[in-house]
Parts: structure tokens; C-alpha cells; sequence
């Protein structure tokens, strides 16, 4: 690595993680690259939300080395300020019930930038607006809204602290094709706005397509493959082959097809 190149956004060399007596992942391996969205797939039960949990720090790796950013994560406590370079959207989003969206998002700046609340809520409605949100979105409490805006909102705040790495487990799950999709494009929009790497867990063919430059297959305790969409398809696995190669892979593929 060159004084200039900062290094990849994410290096996982021999991860194991175990939960109770079972190991989860055996000396995997991992690189994501400084400004590339990667989507990581793999069976139900594969450990991809383990190792989502693991890489944001809450769950303690077993052994092997897991860089961040180029900070070495330790086995007790993140490097001093890293929590505020990654953002996360946990699955349910995760935002007070008891909060305006406005507020959820203003939380997350009077608590770690230390800004007064007028300034947070000015900025956190800036926030609010550039994920899609109409003004109005901002008052309301998150059972009052769908769940696309509440995705949204919950993706606002994950972004507010201007992390260089997000972290999203199923970004899509639980919306409508037509939501999942205005999400996919908001994802690509944001990562070519704001220089983010994005480093997004799901299941979802059509996020795949649409918004990853890179897919990461976790199968067998380890990343299987990991490459294009056509170079991962083209792997020789049970898994990868009725995945991409089923009839909803076949037809994520030809929906992505201009
Ligand atoms: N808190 C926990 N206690 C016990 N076992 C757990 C816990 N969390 C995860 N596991 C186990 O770890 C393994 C990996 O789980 P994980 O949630 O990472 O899978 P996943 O690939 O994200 O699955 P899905 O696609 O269904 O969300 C599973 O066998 C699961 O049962």
C-alpha cells in the first residue's frame, strides 16, 4: 500500500466466529474495497448477519484479524472514533417509536457531534430530504409512516454523521418491489454523492443487479466466491447455481437488462 492509497475499506484475514459451542465462520477471508458497494449473499443460516454484527463490533471474533478503514478492530473495544467513520441499518430500522423522524435523526448528532438541538434538527431535516423524504415526513413518529419512509429515515440517520463505510442488513426486506427498487437506486445515488462504501447484506436478486459492483457468496463457514455478478453466477456451486440460476435469478437478470 502507498502513502497515497488508503486500502481497502474492509480486510478480513482468517475470521472465526463462534456462538455457543458452534463455529459460525472458519478462517474467512474478506477484502471490500474503498468506494465499491459489495452484497453479500448466502443461505439462510449462513452467518451473514454474524458477521454483519461482528464487523460493527457486537460480537467479539474468536480469532483471526478484521481491519476497518485500516484501524485494527481489538478484541474488546473498537479503535477511538471509528464508531463515528461506519453507519448502520440494522434490518427494522431501529428508530424510537417515541421520536419524530426529525428528532431519531437529530439524536444521532447532539449525542456523538455535540451540535445544539436547533442546528441538529436543521441538519437532520437536510438529511431527511436528501434520502427522499417530503418535509412533512419530518414530524411524524415512525408507526405513523410505511415502511419504505421509516427505511429511509433509518437510512438518513445512519448517514448523518458523514460515515465513510455503511453497513445495511436487508435493506429491502418487507418492501414492495417498487419501494425495494426506488430504495436500490437511492442507495447508488448516495454512494456516487457522498463516496460512501457500502457494504450491504441481503437477499434481495434485484439489489443485487441494480445496485452492487460486487457480490460475496458466505456458504460452508467461509466466502466462497467473491467477484462480478457473471463471474460469481458462473461459479461451480449447488448453492450459487440454484441461486442465480433459478427462475427468480434468471429473472432479476433479465429485468436488469437495459
Ligand atoms: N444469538 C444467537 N444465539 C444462538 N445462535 C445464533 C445466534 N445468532 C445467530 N445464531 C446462529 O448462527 C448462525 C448464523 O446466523 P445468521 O443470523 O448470521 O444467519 P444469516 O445468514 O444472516 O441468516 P438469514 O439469511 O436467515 O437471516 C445460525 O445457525 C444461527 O442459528
Amino acid at each position: 500500500m502507498s502513502a497515497a492509497d488508503p486500502g481497502p475499506a474492509i480486510e478480513i484475514r482468517g475470521l472465526v466466529t463462534r456462538i455457543g459451542g458452534s463455529v459460525i465462520h472458519d478462517r474467512l477471508d474478506l477484502t471490500v474495497r474503498r468506494g465499491e458497494v459489495l452484497g453479500l449473499v448466502g443461505g439462510s443460516g449462513s452467518g451473514k448477519t454474524v458477521l454483519l454484527r461482528t464487523l460493527i463490533g457486537l460480537l467479539r471474533p474468536a480469532g483471526g484479524e478484521v481491519r476497518l478503514l485500516g484501524e485494527r478492530l481489538g478484541p474488546d473495544t473498537a479503535p477511538a472514533g471509528l464508531e463515528q467513520r461506519i453507519g448502520v441499518l440494522f434490518q427494522n430500522g431501529a428508530l424510537y417509536s417515541s421520536l419524530t423522524l426529525t428528532e431519531n435523526v437529530a439524536l444521532a448528532l447532539t449525542e456523538h457531534a455535540r451540535l445544539p438541538g436547533e442546528e441538529a434538527e436543521r441538519l437532520a431535516g437536510v438529511m431527511l430530504a436528501l434520502t427522499g423524504l417530503p418535509p412533512a415526513a419530518g414530524g411524524r413518529f415512525p408507526a405513523e409512516l410505511s415502511g419504505g419512509m421509516v427505511k429511509r429515515a433509518a437510512l438518513a440517520r445512519a448517514l448523518v454523521l458523514c460515515p465513510e463505510l455503511l453497513f445495511l442488513d436487508e435493506p429491502t426486506a418487507g418492501l414492495d418491489p417498487i419501494g425495494a427498487a426506488a430504495f436500490d437506486r437511492l442507495l447508488v445515488t448516495l454512494r456516487d454523492a457522498l463516496g460512501l462504501t457500502v457494504f450491504l447484506v441481503t437477499h434481495d436478486l434485484d439489489t443485487l443487479y441494480a445496485a452492487c459492483d460486487r457480490v460475496a457468496v458466505l456458504a460452508e463457514q467461509r466466502v466462497l466466491a467473491v467477484g462480478t455478478l457473471e463471474e460469481v453466477a458462473a461459479v461451480d456451486h449447488e448453492w450459487v447455481q440454484a441461486y442465480f440460476r433459478g427462475p427468480r435469478g434468471r429473472a432479476a437478470q433479465r429485468a436488469a437488462q437495459p
